[in-house]
């Protein structure tokens, strides 16, 4: 479990046009490397500007697209193409813009997909589409590059809410019931799946967010703040405006 570092930017604008720079690069050091890259999607206001910025950059035509899975860390348990599921607002800003191998887009299935309105079984439905893309001789999860999440007011990472009875479930992935944030049913990766991935990257902007991300980044127990129990394996990178930074000790900040 690395240690986490912080990188504040000017402004909400200044922080999407960042991440989606790192992105970039990270995938493309990931195919370098390994042929391939792994990316876990999150959803979110700071999430679909940075896909937008990603869309936007010229530099990702340097991707080969066709080689980038692509997964989901939470989903609103809501209908195909309901534009509050995260899905559709990253296939907007996004996916639908650049040339991935559709077998590599892994949504999240909808409350209209094969399990119907049952989020247990389509929790379990990724859980076994997660695991058929595991690597050989290994768990149940495939490797994540980096993985992006966003930070609730709460303190919430991907669907995982403070004090809500998933922290508790061991499987990776897990149907979420009664969310304190609309809509009420949604699923999400577990914590223990979110910190196998090899970065893992907290995104926040705006002044909403400051209180959770300085407690957090403070050691708040991670079932009331559910960020502070994120961590990469190699790196864990809070990437930050300054007004969400407002409240992170000054030793830990590296100022852009
Ligand atoms: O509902 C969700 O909220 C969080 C944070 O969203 P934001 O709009 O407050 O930035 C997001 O990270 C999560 O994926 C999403 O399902």
């Amino acid at each position: 479990m690395s240690e986490a570092s912080v990188a504040v930017h000017a402004d909400a604008d200044l922080l999407a046009q960042a991440v989606a720079a790192r992105l970039l690069v990270k995938v493309l050091d990931a195919q370098a490397e390994r042929g391939q890259a792994s990316v876990v999607l999150t959803g979110g206001r700071i999430a679909a500007a940075v896909h937008r910025a990603v869309a936007a950059l010229p530099a990702r035509d340097a991707v080969d697209w066709s080689r980038v899975d692509v997964w989901w860390g939470d989903e609103r348990f809501l209908p195909t193409g309901d534009p509050e599921r995260n899905e559709t607002q990253a296939r907007a800003a996004l996916l639908d813009v650049v040339p991935l191998d559709p077998a590599r887009v892994h949504a999240m299935p909808a409350s209209d997909g094969p399990d119907g309105a049952d989020p247990e079984e389509a929790a379990a439905r990724y859980a076994a589409e997660l695991a058929a893309a595991a690597r050989p001789g290994t768990a149940t999860l495939p490797h994540f590059d980096v993985l992006m999440l966003g930070i609730g007011e709460d303190g919430h990472v991907a669907s995982v809410f403070p004090e809500h009875p998933v922290h508790y479930d061991t499987r990776p992935v897990s149907a979420v019931r009664g969310s304190p944030k609309p809509p009420p049913v949604r699923t999400t990766l577990t914590l223990p799946a979110i910190n196998t991935a090899e970065e893992v990257w907290l995104v926040a902007g705006g002044a909403d967010k400051a209180r959770a991300v300085g407690m957090a980044l403070a050691g708040a127990g991670p079932v009331q703040v559910p960020a502070a129990g994120v961590r990469g394996t190699s790196r864990t990178l809070w990437l930050l405006d300054r007004a969400a930074a407002a409240d992170v000790p000054t030793r830990l900040r590296s100022l852009r």
